[in-house]
């Protein structure tokens, strides 16, 4: 999700409950990332994910589902993004 701009927050917000949604998707991991967050924006990331009432679709999704904020273009939250991946590779083993 792109945290910089929250006039594409209702798009991405769609697309989101259509992966959770699909059938070969019930066993995947999942982890959000809220990019960008290196640019400024009238609305903070808690404020968008409150919008889409993101707590919600993580209580009622079948996956297990993570977030994190991150820049691609700085390598901010990136560690925790490899973190992730490796830890759910792991557990995928
Ligand atoms: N400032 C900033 N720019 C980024 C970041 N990540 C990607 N971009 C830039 O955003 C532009 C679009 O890249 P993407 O977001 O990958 O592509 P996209 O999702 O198809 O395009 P948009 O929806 O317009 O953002 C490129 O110029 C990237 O360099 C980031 O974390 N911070």
């Amino acid at each position: 999700m792109d945290a910089s701009d929250p006039t594409q927050l209702s798009a991405s917000c769609v697309q989101l409950l259509g992966l959770l949604s699909a059938e070969q998707l019930a066993e995947a991991s999942v982890l959000i990332l809220f990019n960008k967050i290196d640019l400024p924006c009238y609305m903070s990331t808690e404020e968008m994910k409150s919008l889409i009432r993101l707590p919600d679709i993580i209580a009622c999704a079948k996956q297990n589902i993570t977030t994190a904020e991150i820049s691609a273009r700085e390598g901010t939250g990136l560690a925790g993004v490899l973190a992730w991946l490796q830890a759910t590779h792991r557990a995928n083993d």
